[in-house]
């Protein structure tokens, strides 16, 4: 214990945090003077520092909002008064505010805190986010539940204050400016916190960022006078009249609309937000308002804020593997096989410089999808369109009736948000739109929110879609140039995250496949195991745990969903007693596409035990993506386990392996 916490020089072991330790709940500090919060937000700090140096996760944003989670907590009743993070990514400080300290060094782990909001973690996380920009929709539907249920019968009073906390880059996305839009026509309170600290994960994008530091730029903060003279103008009652004379004073210089001014809102700001001499009176006034427009508060924060190698860092320490603290320096993985995100971007590079036609897109994500290289390759060819994934489809729809090859390299679990941008702007108009579907399958410490789960099924069932899933690394390569090739319709390919097997060499370009034609690997009698993407080395491996207990195997390669390679399907439903499917991937997937087929060819109807394995029907929580994969069961022992029971020759043969 005992080094002090200085902001730049944490300690190496676990500060001393006299002040914090009395805090068990945001209630424990609501008597604290300005002083005793201002140590506490610095002990939270440090705090945070050490515990994420244990963890790992994102701990930028949270070092952003230490001064605004004090503030927020010491002025507002939570959990009564709705406190509601975007994203939920910079919520380590409210962890450990809000009764969850003791298990914050649990973060992201199996069984440990998720590493977002979560309604089913606590009181005070009253709406789960990890997907950006939800958090001004939710907060205004919680207002205006308050105020419809004041005219409810037997309903209690309820005058609780609602607060969105949401982020410049999350601001980018269409679901804040139709929450706003909405906000701003009706006379509900919701006060949201606009917390710009000029970041996304990369540096953030567009004209509304662009919008965001010209405020800033052309309004210096406001003085705490100034600030409370703006108060006033507004909302006189809980004024003093010190506060009304500065309003003469400040009136000339606080005039000019702001674009949240014309949609309804009442603008407050810029504000330091890392000045608890700032936040705490106007968030003050804020509370006490009587006014019942919905408010915003611009607040102005660093990323990263507190920790010199974040402050140093080109990415301020957006998500960090475990470090040491001293130094800033992450542990790194052992060197290994590339990841798929790199194989991919690197084969899509192959592909643009034979193709000039060939267009990249990203929403937000440069650095996840790889497609940072592609952008230092090809800068007017790459299009970073900020959070919005809806409008990153269409754009790339546009591009494509007009002869290019738009490339959205997105993380599965985004795509989610562009589903009918997907069937009604791309699938209807055939429109050649490729997809790049990174983090497919479970991806580890992020969780459930981010599990890459749905993609097979979302997209399997739109007609004329082309949908692929890498085996390994030389086949993503090969997919991409598929993709490339092929212009008749929209293609997604599908691989997980991580790296790759490190088995196979990656051509330096990839080879275009025959649509809809997969591959056997190894040819067997009794069992046909038929993979679909990343889980073929267990399938592998589950062929020899079989064959070491005497029972021939088949391994194909299905490499298509759609369209289905319909001979092969075939063959190995007539020619084997039984068939496995195995996909990374939801029910309603691949396994649903071969059934619907072998059950139509009446292949189901004799004596085909057929097997669909997929992932269960949960939402499988976080924790190292190899306890997750053991926990719902896509591994070889399983494969091989479920191959001897449906032959129900368990008893004869040597044990499976547990
Ligand atoms: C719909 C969606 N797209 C992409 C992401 C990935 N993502 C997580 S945080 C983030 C940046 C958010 O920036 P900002 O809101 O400014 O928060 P900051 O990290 O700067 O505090 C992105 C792009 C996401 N969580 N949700
Ligand atoms: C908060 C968020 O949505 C991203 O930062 C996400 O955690 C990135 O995950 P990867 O590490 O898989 O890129
Ligand atoms: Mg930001």
């Amino acid at each position: 214990m005992a080094n002090p916490p200085v902001p730049g020089t944490p300690p190496v072991t676990a500060p001393a945090t006299p002040l914090l330790d009395r805090v068990r709940v945001p209630s424990d500090m609501r008597n604290f003077s300005a002083d005793q919060l201002k140590q506490v937000a610095e002990e939270l700090r440090a705090e945070t520092i050490h515990a994420v140096s244990q963890t790992g996760g994102h701990l930028g944003a949270s070092l952003g909002v230490v001064e605004l989670t004090v503030a927020i907590h010491a002025v507002f009743d939570t959990p009564r008064d709705r406190l509601i993070w975007d994203v939920g990514h910079q919520t380590y400080p409210h962890k450990i505010l809000t009764g969850r300290r003791d298990r914050i060094r649990t973060l992201r782990q199996g069984g440990g805190l998720s590493g977002f909001t979560r309604r089913s973690e606590s009181e005070y996380d009253p709406f789960g986010a990890a997907h950006s920009s939800t958090s001004i929709s939710a907060g205004l539907g919680m207002a205006v539940a308050r105020d419809l249920k004041r005219a409810i019968p037997g309903e209690p009073h309820d005058d609780r204050n609602v607060i969105a906390v949401i982020g410049d880059g999350a601001m980018s996305a269409g679901m804040a400016y139709e929450a706003m839009n909405n906000a701003g026509a009706m006379r509900s309170r919701l006060i949201v916190v606009l917390n710009d600290n000029d970041m996304s994960i990369a540096p953030p994008v567009g004209a509304m960022s662009a919008y965001l530091s010209r405020l800033i730029s052309s309004r210096p903060f406001l003085s705490l006078r100034e600030m409370m003279a703006k108060l006033a103008r507004r909302f006189p009652a809980p004024l003093e009249r010190a506060a009304r004379r500065a309003d003469e004073y400040a009136r000339g210089l606080l005039t000019g609309g702001t674009l949240f001014e014309e949609m309804g809102f009442y603008y407050v700001g810029p504000i330091d937000g890392h000045s608890l001499d700032h936040l705490l009176p106007v968030l003050r006034n804020l509370r006490d308002a009587e006014d019942g427009a919905p408010i915003l508060l611009h607040v102005v924060t660093q990323k990263g804020k507190g920790y010199a190698p974040a402050e140093a860092s080109a990415d301020k320490y957006h998500a960090v593997s475990k470090f040491n603290v001293v130094t800033g320096t992450q542990a790194k993985a052992p060197p290994g096989p590339p990841t798929y995100t790199k194989v991919f971007s690197q084969a899509l590079i192959a592909e643009a410089e034979a193709d000039p036609r060939i267009v990249a897109v990203t929403a937000a994500m440069p650095s996840g999808t790889g497609l940072d290289a592609f952008q230092k390759r090809f800068p007017k060819r790459t299009f970073d369109v900020g959070i919005a994934e809806q409008h990153a489809v269409t754009f790339a729809a546009g591009m494509a009736t007009e002869g290019m090859k738009p490339f959205v390299a997105i993380y599965s679990t985004f795509l989610q948000r562009a589903y009918d941008q997907v069937v009604h702007d791309v699938a209807l108009q055939k429109l050649p739109v490729r997809f790049a579907l990174d983090r497919a399958g479970l991806v580890g410490a992020d969780g459930a929110t981010h599990a890459g789960a749905y993609d097979i099924a979302y997209l399997g069932c739109i007609p004329e879609m082309v949908l692929m899933a890498a085996a390994d690394e030389a086949e993503l390569a090969h997919m991409v140039a598929t993709c490339a090739a092929f212009d008749e319709g929209p293609t997604a390919l599908r691989f997980p995250r991580g790296e790759g097997f490190g088995l196979v060499p990656v051509p330096a370009r990839g080879t275009v496949l025959e649509i809809g034609r997969g591959r056997i690997l190894r040819e067997g009698s009794s069992v046909a195991l038929l993979s679909y993407g990343a889980r073929l080395q267990e399938c592998l491996k589950a062929a020899d745990e079989l064959a070491a207990r005497g029972l021939s195997c088949t391994v194909a390669d299905a490499r298509f969903a759609k369209p289905l390679d319909t001979k092969l399907v075939e063959q190995l439903a007539r020619d084997h007693a039984v068939m496995i499917t195995i996909e990374e991937g939801s029910v309603g997937g691949f396994g649903s596409l071969v059934m619907q087929h072998l059950a139509w060819q009446g292949l189901l109807d004799g004596g085909l035990k057929f097997r669909p394995m997929v992932l269960p029907d949960v939402f499988t929580d976080h924790d190292s993506p190899k306890a997750q994969y053991e926990q719902v069961g896509l591994s070889a022992a399983t494969i091989a386990a479920h191959a001897v029971a449906a032959l129900g020759a368990g008893d004869a043969l040597k044990p499976v392996r547990a």
